[in-house]
């Protein structure tokens, strides 16, 4: 008996030396939730529409499970439910959606809320403080010094560049003929090689290094990134570094910025030796500067200037001068030549950074730009008539390459680009950090300091109030008698303000010359129709599916005759 007593004695005991700091735990996580609740986020959070929120976990259970096109029907269709402004909690994060322009343009056109959201610490490891996120003072200085350097006269010696790689592309895609095949492969391909000349001043001969694995590199990357961003358990780098991601990412990396070192080595050691020999390259300043007898005819302006002028950033259009073939440098010379005569204070790392910022940002953003044109036109027959009858009445039947002058008179493809950028943007989402209240047109709401503000591009982009049939590819939205009326931050797949993108003009420019080659050679075809494209929720927008095309050469005549 004894013994039994005793023996129920112990678990009593054993209970209560439990019970009491559980107890104790559960209160003062009680506490802290209740503390949590009454703080200024949570009062602010509570006035904003969105849906209810578990303690603790908040709203992350929406997202689990889901793939990267779950995730974007899921957006959309929420969006749909809770509107313009909506909250939501990924354990103590509140991120708030915005997709009312007015409410966009008070966060984007602002030079106080310029910081990105905690979400761009991922790229860190990969584009250290390069443009994309670094912030304050240092964002400005650099910022300052990078925009030059995509000046209208630096980009026009690039056309050249553009013209070979395109025709390079157009070879190359010969093989795929009567086949269906993802032309992603092959717009990712030459964009990667358009960008070592025009950002590394390398080509594919003088690199040892191949361009496509730098570009695998860059697209794996890009894909644990984004994981990174939805799965709530690789946020923390403590688990992350436990993960066979870790490992991929520090070998990517090394592919990266192997190459990126090396380039910026050899060109330094050039740059100085040629100093010694008396060779110095032409100054930014001389290479910009303008003449009055070249300034372009206000006609003669390209149609995404108008587009884009509410957007309050600095990337001038207004001066334009041939600066000639020979005078090319690419954004890496610039840099390394402003750091040299003393123009700028920049190091080697900063460079690097940089270059690794510009390599990131204008590939995978292009390479699906021109991809989800190249789809769209395959399946809008008549509408790729219209473009190539426009290319036809430029070029006729030769096979001459681009000029500058050229993709001025494009105004029918540049239409189709912007239109492609409206429904389908490449950045789908844009994401800053608030570190002061803000007040928005919506509601009168006031979004808290400490909140991440997530601008919803591919939504806003698709508002029946700014666009007559939003789901309807129509190049004519971009007429001007229909730009000139509308909200400019109803269109920003460049985003707009301070922060806007520093090449939306080589975008632009890039992507005429680079269609209208394609589409002089071939003529293009989807299997598939537009409503069965799948789109994925990544840092760029792509489709699950693949960009499938078909191609077939070209009969150089009018679309009337073929
Ligand atoms: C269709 C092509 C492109 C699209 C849709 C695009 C879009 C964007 C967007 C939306 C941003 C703002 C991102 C944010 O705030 O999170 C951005 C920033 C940036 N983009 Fe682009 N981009 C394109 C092409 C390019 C190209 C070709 C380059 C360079 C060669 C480039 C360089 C940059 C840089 C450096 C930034 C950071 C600017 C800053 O924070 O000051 N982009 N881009």
């Amino acid at each position: 008996m004894t013994s039994l007593v005793e023996e129920a004695q112990v678990p009593s005991y054993n209970t209560r030396l439990i019970f009491y700091p559980l107890l104790l735990l559960a209160s003062s996580i009680w506490i802290l939730y209740r503390w949590q609740q009454k703080s200024r986020l949570h009062t602010l959070a509570e006035k904003l529409p969105g849906p209810p929120v578990i303690p603790f976990v908040g709203n992350a259970l929406l997202v689990l499970k889901k793939n990267p096109t779950q995730l974007v029907e899921f957006a959309l269709k929420f969006a749909e439910q809770f509107g313009n402004v909506i909250r939501i909690w990924l354990g103590s994060n509140l991120i708030v959606f915005l997709t009312d322009p007015n409410d966009v343009e008070v966060i984007l056109n602002s030079n106080v809320h310029i910081d990105k959201s905690t979400e761009y610490k991922f790229f860190k490891p990969w584009l250290g403080e390069g443009l994309l996120i670094s912030t304050g003072d240092k964002w400005r200085s650099h910022r300052k010094m990078i925009a030059p350097t995509f000046h209208i006269n630096i980009l026009k010696s690039f056309v050249s560049v553009f013209n070979q790689n395109s025709k390079n592309v157009v070879d190359k895609m010969k093989g795929e003929m009567g086949k269906v095949f993802d032309v992603h492969d092959y717009m990712s391909g030459v964009t990667v090689d358009i960008l070592l000349e025009t950002a590394m001043g390398i080509t594919r001969k003088t690199q040892d290094e191949s361009g496509f694995d730098y570009a695998m590199a860059v697209m794996k990357m890009c894909d644990i990134i984004h994981q990174r961003q939805y799965k709530l358990w690789l946020r923390f780098d403590a688990l992350f570094n436990r993960t066979s991601f870790f490992e991929q990412q520090k070998k990517l990396l090394s592919t990266i910025h192997g190459l990126t070192t090396k380039v910026i080595k050899n060109k330094k050691e050039t740059y100085l030796e040629n100093k010694s020999k008396g060779f110095i390259p032409p100054t930014l300043e001389e290479l910009t500067k303008s003449t009055d007898d070249n300034v372009l005819a206000n006609n003669d302006k390209s149609l995404s200037e108008d587009v884009f002028k509410g957007y309050r950033d600095d990337l001038d259009f207004n001066d334009e001068n041939d600066i000639g073939e020979k005078k090319r440098l690419a954004f890496l010379d610039l840099m390394i030549e402003s750091a040299q005569n003393g123009t700028n204070n920049i190091s080697d790392e900063e460079i690097k950074e940089e270059v690794d910022t510009i390599m990131f940002e204008g590939h995978d953003t292009t390479a699906a730009g021109s991809s989800f044109v190249l789809c769209l036109l395959g399946v809008h027959k008549d509408i790729q008539a219209r473009v190539y009858d426009e290319l036809y009445e430029i070029f006729g039947d030769s096979d001459r390459p681009a000029t500058f002058a050229d993709t001025l008179r494009m105004k029918y493809l540049e239409r189709v680009i912007l239109e492609s950028l409206r429904m389908y943007p490449p950045v789908p989402i844009i994401a800053r950090k608030l570190n002061r209240d803000v007040k928005i047109a919506t509601n009168n709401y006031v979004l808290p300091a400490g909140c991440t503000v997530v601008v919803g591009t591919l939504k806003m982009h698709r508002n029946p109030q700014y666009y007559k049939n939003p789901n309807v590819f129509n190049p004519d939205n971009f007429l001007p008698e229909n730009t000139s009326s509308r909200h400019y931050y109803s269109y920003i797949p460049f985003s707009a303000g301070p922060r806007s993108c520093v090449g939306r003009k080589y975008a632009i420019l890039k992507l005429k010359v680079l269609l209208s080659t394609v589409l002089r050679n071939y003529k293009v075809n989807s299997d598939v129709t537009e409503a069965e494209f799948q789109l994925q929720a990544d840092i760029i927008l792509k489709r699950t599916d693949g960009f499938r095309l078909q191609i077939e050469p070209r009969q150089r005549v009018p679309s009337t005759v073929a």
